[in-house]
């Protein structure tokens, strides 16, 4: 199976996913001075405040929370989105030490962590898993953590990690807005890219916040409590750097809202 070790990191992925070396994979570093600054790309609206989060869990890879997603509750819409795409989940990916640990990195630069919140186009598509084959099947909202003070809300998901230390946990997670864990400025980057793990689909419509939020290296070490591992496995493995490096931008453009 898929990880990020020597064996079975990033670049052995092609073999099992050969879309791994496809012309719109993800991450990708983005450079400001060359993404291109379009009019026509309005505001994102971020429309959370009837969702409805269910669970928090840990699948090998990263702490997912998952929402209810049976109805438009809670989506992402506008900017280059041509309808709204519905909430299913957000997680996280960050590294062992604090340079390292996004997976889009800005003008070769890493921030300490990523927050990917995970939406699907459910006006064209029945259902998620359908949506993530689609070239408009998904989008996802990147947003960039930095180290610095306390994050004032992250503790609710902290809080809650000793729960699903173990790859296969999962909890209740009820009553979690991720609106709390949005920077104030919604501007963005955007362009066509991937899942960033298997199987990697070349689905995802990427729109990266150009501002990041804060959180301490206290609260993000509480996330390499994590295992990558399961309880009854020998050997304990760390969740950490569970990043994948970023890819080639080929022929794509990254467009810049206002
Ligand atoms: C619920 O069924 C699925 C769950 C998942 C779970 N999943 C796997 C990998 C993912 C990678 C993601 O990539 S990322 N890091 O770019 O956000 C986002 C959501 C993901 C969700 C994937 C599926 O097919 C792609 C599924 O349909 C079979
Ligand atoms: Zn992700």
């Amino acid at each position: 199976h898929w990880g990020y070790g020597k064996e079975d990191g990033p670049s052995a992925w092609h073999r099992q996913y050969p879309v791994a070396k496809g012309n719109r994979q993800s991450p990708i570093d983005i450079i400001p001075d060359e993404a291109r600054r379009d009019s026509s790309l309005g505001p994102i609206f971020l429309k959370y405040d009837r969702c409805t989060s269910l669970n928090i869990s840990n699948n090998g890879h990263s702490v997912v929370v998952e929402f209810n997603d049976s109805d438009d509750r809670s989506v992402i819409q506008g900017g280059p989105l041509d309808n709204p795409y519905r909430l299913k989940q957000f997680h996280f990916h960050w590294g062992e030490k604090g340079c390292e640990g996004s997976e889009h990195t800005v003008a070769g630069i890493g921030y300490a962590s990523e927050l990917h919140l995970v939406h699907w186009n459910a006006v064209k598509y029945k259902t998620f898993e359908e949506a993530a084959t689609a070239p408009d099947g998904l989008a996802v909202l990147g947003i960039f953590l930095e180290l610095g003070d306390d994050h004032r809300w992250l503790h609710m998901i902290t809080d809650a990690l000793y729960m699903v230390k173990f790859k296969g946990s999962s909890t209740d997670f009820k009553g979690f807005n991720p609106k709390c864990l949005l920077p104030s400025n919604l501007h963005y980057w955007t362009y066509l890219g991937s899942l960033t793990t298997p199987p990697l689909h070349e689905s995802v419509i990427w729109i990266v916040l150009k501002e990041s939020i804060v959180v301490s290296d206290k609260q993000l070490g509480m996330f390499r409590l994590l295992q990558f591992s399961g309880e009854e496995d020998g050997r304990r493995m760390r969740m950490e750097n569970n990043f994948r490096p970023p890819q080639p931008l080929k022929e794509r453009l990254v467009r810049s809202s206002n």
